[in-house]
C-alpha cells in the first residue's frame, strides 16, 4: 500500500510543486496520474522512489515510512519498485539480456538466478529472440518492452511508469499498455503518469488529476478530461 499524508514539495527555488497531497493507493490498484505540464506528476513519482524528499508530510510505501529510511536502507526499499520512463534509459553498450541482468546484478542476485530469470522476463515481453542484440537495433516499442522486463526483473510489488508511451506511436503504445495491464492483473500495483488521453479514456482505471500541485479529481473508472 502507498500513502501520502499532507505531502508538500517546495523546490529550492521556492517553487511549490505539490501542496498538501493526500492519496492512498491499495495493493493491486491501477492508477493513472494526469494533469497539465508542470502540475506535479513527476514530483509525485520522484517522492515515491525517494529520489526527492517532501518538504512536509509523510509517505508510506509497503509499510515503510520513507522519510525515516536510512540511506543504506534505500536500495533495499527500491527493490520493491520497478520504474519505466518515457526515454527507456537502456544501457547502449550492453545487450538486451545484459540490460535486464543489470537490474539483478545491482541487488547481488546470483548468476544462476540471473540466467533463469532474465529469459523468463524477455519471454514475458515477447523479446526472447532479441536477447543478444543491442538497444539501437530495436524499435522504440521493443526498447520500452526491454525497460519493462528490466523493471520487473526483481519482482517488484509496484510498477511506476512516467509517460511510458510518450515516445511511441499509437499502435505500439497499445502493445505496451497491454503488457502493463497484464502485469497489473497478475497483482502488481501500477502507477502511471501520462498525457495519453486515448489510453486513459479506454482503460477505465482510477484517475487522479493534479493541477498546480493539488489533487483536483480522484475518480474510479475515470477519464483524462483535459484539452491539451
Ligand atoms: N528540481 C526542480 N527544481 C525546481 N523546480 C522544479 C524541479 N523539478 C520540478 N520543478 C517544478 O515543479 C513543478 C512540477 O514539476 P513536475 O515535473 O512534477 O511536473 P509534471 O506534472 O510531471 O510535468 P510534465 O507533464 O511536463 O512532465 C513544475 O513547475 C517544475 O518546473
Amino acid at each position: 500500500m502507498i500513502e501520502l499524508k499532507n505531502v508538500s514539495k517546495v523546490y529550492r527555488n521556492n517553487h511549490i510543486a505539490l501542496s498538501n497531497i493526500n492519496l492512498t493507493i491499495k495493493k493491486g490498484e491501477f492508477v493513472f496520474v494526469v494533469g497539465p505540464s508542470g502540475a506535479g506528476k513527476s514530483t509525485i513519482i520522484k517522492l515515491l522512489m525517494k529520489e526527492v524528499e517532501p518538504t512536509n508530510g509523510e509517505i508510506y510505501v509497503n509499510g515503510m515510512k520513507l522519510t525515516e529510511l536510512k540511506r543504506k536502507e534505500v536500495p533495499y526499499f527500491r527493490r520493491n519498485l520497478g520504474v519505466v520512463f518515457q526515454d527507456f534509459r537502456l544501457l547502449q553498450d550492453r545487450t538486451i539480456f545484459e540490460n535486464v541482468a543489470f537490474a539483478m546484478e545491482i541487488i547481488e542476485a546470483s548468476s544462476r538466478e540471473i540466467k533463469k530469470r532474465v529469459p523468463q522476463m524477455l519471454t514475458l515481453v515477447g523479446l526472447s529472440s532479441k536477447a543478444n542484440q543491442y538497444p539501437h537495433q530495436l524499435s522504440g516499442g521493443e526498447q520500452q518492452r526491454v525497460a519493462i522486463a528490466r523493471a520487473l526483473a526483481n519482482n517488484p510489488s509496484i510498477l511506476i511508469c512516467d509517460e511510458p508511451t510518450g515516445n511511441l506511436d499509437p499502435d505500439t503504445s497499445w502493445e505496451i499498455m497491454k503488457i502493463i495491464d497484464d502485469i497489473n492483473k497478475s497483482g502488481t500495483t501500477v502507477i502511471m503518469a501520462t498525457h495519453a488521453r486515448d489510453i486513459v479514456d479506454k482503460m477505465k482505471k482510477r484517475v487522479v488529476a493534479i493541477e498546480k500541485g493539488v489533487i483536483v479529481r480522484d475518480q474510479q473508472r475515470g477519464v483524462y478530461g483535459y484539452e491539451d
